[in-house]
């Protein structure tokens, strides 16, 4: 059985033309995917694709207008308003876009213990340490509070905060943006190895060559829809094996392949 299976994702947002006119504007279409255990699989498409908003459709964290409808399973069972509590923190966490997650009012620490205890485990000060640690970050970070950070130090407390309690599926939603390429590889290392550890991982990114560097699969979605689904290996060569068309203009485009190509 998948880790978690999505099927049928659709969303829209609600809104006002005027003063009594409601329009619905649909921004993600019949998305359906699946993330096994071991697996680290790469969400990747354009800006405004709608890759954010399939990982806060599944933590449940969209806007009040928002609209809902598909079906999506945590090992087989329904994640719906009361399954979805027990779930989160605990089993799956989400390594959010945006530092204004960051709570500007607590340091580091505090919101590093927080998150473990709604994960239900008690951390000690050693412990804290080497969570920060683990992502490069100095025993310091845990005093600071978030406006004292630079861009990619909230990012990687972001990521401690997200894996201090080992959940079973870890969505990290563009987590090397903003850092150097030092600290890019280090977390892009570690989320492959909470997949080899046997978790599931999904990685929305930009960059093709991350993702395949770093993933076992990778689900391509465009305008709101999927437009592709390729094993990370069968991007190699001239494209031969990949499926979609999405797929093989993805990996023509790469600089690499466009000079391969202009010798052929
Ligand atoms: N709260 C909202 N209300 C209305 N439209 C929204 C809202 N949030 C996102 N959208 C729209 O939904 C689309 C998808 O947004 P999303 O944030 O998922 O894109 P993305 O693929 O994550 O892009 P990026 O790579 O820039 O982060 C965009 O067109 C965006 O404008
Ligand atoms: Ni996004």
């Amino acid at each position: 059985m998948s880790l978690l299976q999505i099927e049928n994702l659709c969303l829209s947002f609600r809104h006002y033309r005027g003063l009594v006119h409601e329009a619905q504007t649909s921004v993600l279409r019949g998305i359906g995917f699946d993330v096994d255990r071991g697996e680290v699989l790469a969400v990747i498409g354009g800006s405004g694709a709608g890759k954010s908003l399939v990982a806060q459709a599944l933590f449940g964290v969209l806007p009040g207008n928002a609209l809902v409808s598909g079906i999506m399973r945590f090992e087989g069972v329904l994640i719906d308003k009361t399954t979805r509590p027990r779930l989160l923190g605990r089993r799956m966490a989400l390594l959010p876009q945006s530092s204004s997650h960051l709570d500007p009012m607590a340091n580091c620490s505090s919101q590093l213990r927080w998150a473990a205890r709604r994960g239900g485990r008690t951390i000690r000060k050693a412990d804290a340490q080497a969570a920060f640690l683990r992502f490069g970050l100095p025993a310091s970070v845990g005093k600071a509070f978030p406006h004292e950070l630079s861009g990619g130090m909230a990012r990687r407390v972001m990521m401690a905060i997200a894996t201090i309690t080992e959940p079973d599926l870890l969505v990290a939603d563009e987590p090397t943006a903003g850092l150097d390429a030092g600290n890019a590889e280090t977390i892009l290392s570690q989320l492959r190895a909470a997949a080899d550890a046997g978790g599931g991982v999904i990685l929305i990114t930009h960059s093709l060559p991350e993702a395949l560097k770093f993933a076992d699969r990778v689900v391509m979605i465009e305008n709101g829809q999927l437009v592709g689904t390729e094993a990370a290996a069968d991007f190699t060569g001239s494209g031969a094996s990949l499926r979609s068309h999405y797929g093989q203009a993805l990996w023509q485009a790469l600089p690499q392949n466009a000079f391969g190509a202009a010798n052929a």
